[in-house]
């Protein structure tokens, strides 16, 4: 299905401010290699103590949360709306910064965000005037390397599947291809860290599924750490190794459990179904 989407005049605006706070940190990248996309290894995540209120709210948003998230491990933070699950990506991802405790990619303490992090929203915040290409290359020309946009780029659109529309306008896509070029784009940098906020929750049944399996296979070629938002059970049991399950006031943890590694991440499999019931009376149970 084709959605011809009409921006609204803020939404280039939107998507420039979502960029450079993306793209123009004060946190250096490593340089670019030769391959085209394979990173050398996930980053690993650690928040620790962490706690947060926002200002005039009587209670705190989130509180006591410790974890770790290990090297191209893919974790699903699952809850109910309002439990903290934005924040809580948002925390990670330094756009904020908690009250109390903190968060640690590989070590450091994250005070800002940073190309080697990436976050994706549910609205892909393209640039409407401009070409598939174009817009998948905008990280790197933000990131001041202009210079690998030419190999890194048609690589990066045949493996999120869009070889094809490299020169069409973005407005010509539908919403699931859109995403797509904002995948593309994500990964342009080179980034060891994927936050994913709720970005397939627009698109249709059919396009949604597409895109989960096809960013988990994506994150597992390139050694990727994901976390991934989501208040959907059967998305984090087709993309995530383990899901964490947050209960609100406050937003907290309370559940951690690994997922079924088994290869048959589809509906039709017996193994996922039983793997999706189990997360589901989980969820029931602790949410
Ligand atoms: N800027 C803000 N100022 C005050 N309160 C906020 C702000 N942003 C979020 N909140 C509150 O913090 C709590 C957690 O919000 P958050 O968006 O993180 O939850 P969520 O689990 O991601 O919800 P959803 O699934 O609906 O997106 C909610 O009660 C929300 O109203």
């Amino acid at each position: 299905m084709t959605a011809h989407w009409t921006f609204k005049t803020s939404q280039p605006l939107n998507a420039a401010i979502a960029l450079a706070q993306t793209y123009l940190p004060n946190m250096p990248h490593a340089a670019a290699q030769g391959v085209p996309t394979a990173v050398r290894r996930g980053a690993h995540v650690q928040v620790d103590g962490v706690q947060h209120r926002y200002p005039g709210m009587a209670q705190n948003c989130l509180e006591h949360l410790n974890f770790q998230v290990e090297s191209g491990q893919i974790v699903a933070l699952v809850g109910r709306s309002g439990c903290g699950k934005s924040t809580l990506l948002h925390l990670i991802a330094g756009l904020m910064q908690p009250g109390a405790g903190g968060v640690y990619i590989d070590g450091n303490r994250v005070r800002s965000t940073c190309p080697r992090w990436v976050v994706m929203f549910q609205a892909p915040s393209l640039f409407p005037w401009m070409t598939v290409s174009q817009n998948a290359a905008l990280g790197l020309r933000f990131a001041g390397r202009k210079a690998e946009i030419q190999r890194r780029i048609p690589a990066l659109l045949e493996m999120v599947g869009l070889t094809a529309f490299a020169e069409r306008n973005v407005q010509d896509l539908s919403g699931g291809q859109q995403q797509r070029v904002a995948l593309a784009r994500s990964l342009a940098t080179q980034p060891d860290l994927l936050l994913l906020d709720e970005p397939f929750s627009a698109l249709d049944a059919f396009t949604r599924r597409a895109l989960q399996q096809d960013v988990r296979r994506i994150a597992k070629d390139l050694g990727l750490t994901v976390v991934l938002v989501t208040h959907d059970i059967t998305e984090a049991a087709i993309m995530a190794d383990r899901a964490l399950i947050m209960a609100p006031d406050p937003g907290r943890i309370v559940t951690d459990t690994m997922l079924d590694p088994g290869p048959d991440r589809h509906r039709d499999s017996p193994a996922f179904e039983a793997e999706r019931a189990r997360l589901a009376t989980l969820f029931e149970a602790t949410a």
